[in-house]
């Protein structure tokens, strides 16, 4: 860590196993810097080992297996600028390894199955992403990933996913309710029965009710639009791209819509999408699409999925900005 922070900013990134959170941190590393954000996995505060979820039958992904009274105390530590001796989830022995030390950063980021889940933890973040990825695509992106890296058998990998999911319904996807911005994955609308899960249609949800957060538009704010880009303009071979923009309600509140169907041919041309859209919080113009070509090797960086990962990153950084801001003004009037 560089110098004590005066406001430490606490993210939560949500979401099963498997549906991208890693390669989102990838994304806000690349706009925070290493040194700025510390990132804690909430695996670390499992409290059954993989040995006593096997004998008790309880999943990972119970809140019995899991120590919110020790989350909270030590997340609202750091958040005050105290210092943590962190548990550690040991994913290759299953087994709890001794404490490590954890100094307060300036940003946060608790990322895990449960930062949104225990209301005590969930009041103390600024600001959250849920990454809600459909079955279907969960399902061929863990094949793909279980497989290829990991040797699994196919019918292996559909089995853990079918394993996690009365427990997954229950404890983890609840939480989509209290999250900033939700990150939809969805199989495509533009294949009929679409098998191969490559095209994919990416739906970012954001609140309208939250204080100082301006939500990401199409054209024109409130309205409806459908909008099929020029393909001399955005090169997107078949089957082509759609993007929608939209009110919605989402669990009782408004939120605004912003989808992607479809994937880019030519990252350089996103800067056509990138220039059609408002309340960006960019820097600079283009800088969405400087973001997006600076890692095109992360996956999803073709379609929706990259671009609204950049864009809740984008999002990230300027609620950062405005409350160590605030914090400035505040020390500044005190002083
Ligand atoms: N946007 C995407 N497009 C295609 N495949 C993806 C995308 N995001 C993730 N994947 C696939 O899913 C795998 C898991 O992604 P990632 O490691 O980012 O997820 P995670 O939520 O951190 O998973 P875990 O908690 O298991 O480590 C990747 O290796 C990749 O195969
Ligand atoms: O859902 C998970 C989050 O990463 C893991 O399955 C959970 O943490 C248990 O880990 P392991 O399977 O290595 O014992």
């Amino acid at each position: 860590m560089t110098n004590k922070p005066e406001r430490v900013v606490l993210i939560g990134v949500a979401g099963d196993s498997g549906c991208g959170k890693s390669t989102f941190l990838r994304r806000l590393i690349d706009l925070f810097g290493e040194e700025l954000m510390t990132v804690i996995c909430l695996d670390d505060y499992h409290c059954l080992d993989r040995k006593q979820r096997k004998e008790t039958g309880i999943t990972a992904l119970d809140p019995r297996a899991n120590n919110f009274d020790l989350m909270y105390e030590q997340i609202k530590a750091l958040k005050e600028g105290k210092s943590i001796d962190k548990p550690i989830y040991n994913h290759e022995t299953g087994l709890l390894d001794p404490p490590e030390r954890i100094e307060p950063n300036h940003i946060l980021v608790i990322e895990g199955l449960h930062p949104l889940y225990d209301e005590r933890v969930r009041s103390l973040i600024d600001f959250s992403v849920y990454f809600d990825i459909s079955d279907e695509v969960k399902i061929a992106w863990k094949i793909q990933r279980d497989m290829a890296e990991r040797g699994h058998r196919y019918e292996d990998v559909l089995a853990q996913i079918n394993s996690r999911k009365p427990d997954f319904e229950k404890f983890i996807e609840p939480q989509r309710e209290f999250a900033d911005i939700v990150l939809q994955v969805l199989p495509t609308n533009l294949i009929k029965g679409d098998k191969e899960r490559k095209v994919l249609r990416v739906r970012m949800l954001q609140r309208e009710d939250k204080q100082g957060f301006e939500p990401t538009y199409l054209f024109d704010e409130g309205s409806t639009i459908q909008w099929t880009p020029c393909g001399r303009k955005l090169t997107c071979s078949y089957p082509g791209m759609q993007l929608y923009y939209g009110s919605d309600v989402y669990y009782g509140r408004y939120v605004s819509v912003l989808e992607v169907d479809g994937q880019f041919d030519n990252l350089e041309e996103v800067i056509y999408i990138e220039t059609h859209l408002s309340k960006t919080s960019t820097k600079y113009e283009g800088e969405m699409t400087h973001l997006l070509l600076q890692h095109r090797e992360y996956p999803g960086s073709n379609n929706g999925t990259g671009l609204f990962q950049v864009l809740t990153g984008l999002k990230m950084r300027a609620a950062y900005e405005q409350l160590t801001a605030k914090e400035a003004k505040l020390a500044a009037v005190q002083v």
